[in-house]
């Protein structure tokens, strides 16, 4: 999946929330996006899952079958707990026994015959998780999923996300409580100044003790012929993340 010089803002004169987002998330990939309040990591969830059009750019390559379980699930619609989920299946092709694992992995048994509205906030956080897992997703976007889970729920959820991605699904977790922190090959983007700077984890961690990690910016233009150069020279190398507005790459 990928976007290319991807922006996006609110209203017409209204400053860009991200301007100029170039991504490549590949099938398999597990991505926590970070930044500081306010910075445009759920604008930029909605608009990977599709949910928000981009104001200019494109998404290309975005799998057909999309699990989005946003920040705060919506709760004022007039079903029980049993009847959404039901009606999410059916809406996805499904059998309603597709239901019955994530009632059991989420610890939702006493939960089916509350009405929406009556949930708590955890728990109407796990009828958003569930019913972005009803159906096996090429992508899985979980905004804050940690957030409100119990011991039970935040136990289970790092393997449901390495499950995904072990069939191939690519997995954007927006996360302040740093739930999927030790996953060995976590990619990581930082979304701040409008745009997003992906580090991944294992580059950043594989460094031997001692060794300097370095940041360098240069001119787009000349990123790859910098980084093969450096690599030439015996330095572990790789392009960060490309500011489009400054032309410049890290
Ligand atoms: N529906 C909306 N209409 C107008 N502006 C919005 C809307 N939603 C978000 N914004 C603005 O877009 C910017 C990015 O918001 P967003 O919710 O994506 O940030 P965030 O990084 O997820 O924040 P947080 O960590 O607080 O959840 C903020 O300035 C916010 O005020």
């Amino acid at each position: 999946m990928r976007l290319a010089n991807l922006s996006f803002r609110y209203a017409r004169r209204a400053p860009w929330v991200l301007h100029g987002v170039d991504l490549d998330l590949p099938p398999g990939t597990v991505a926590e996006v970070t930044g500081r309040n306010g910075a445009g990591k759920s604008t930029l969830l909605r608009l990977l899952a599709g949910t928000t059009p981009p104001t200019r750019g494109r998404v290309t390559g975005r799998p057909p079958v999309v699990g989005y379980a946003p920040e705060i699930f919506p709760v004022e619609q007039p079903f029980t707990v049993i009847a959404y989920l039901s009606r999410m299946a059916a809406v996805r092709g499904l059998t309603p026994t597709s239901i019955d694992p994530w009632v059991d992995r989420l610890g939702m048994a006493a939960l089916l015959d509350v009405p929406l509205r009556d949930l708590s906030k955890g728990s109407a956080h796990k009828v958003g998780l569930a019913q972005a897992l009803l159906a096996p997703p090429g992508l899985l976007i979980l905004d804050e999923p940690f957030s409100g889970l119990d011991a039970q729920a935040r136990a289970e959820l790092p393997g449901i996300v390495e499950e995904v991605a072990a069939a191939g699904g690519i997995v954007v977790v927006s996360d302040h409580q740093n739930g999927l922190t030790g996953r060995p090959a976590l990619a990581r983007l930082h979304v701040g100044d409008g745009t997003v700077i992906r580090m991944d984890h294992d580059v950043l961690t594989s460094a031997a003790p001692g060794t300097a990690v370095i940041e360098i910016l240069v001119d787009a233009g000349d990123a790859e012929a910098v980084t093969r150069k450096l690599q030439a020279d015996g330095y572990q190398a790789v392009i960060r993340g490309v500011r489009t507005e400054g032309n410049e790459a890290r």
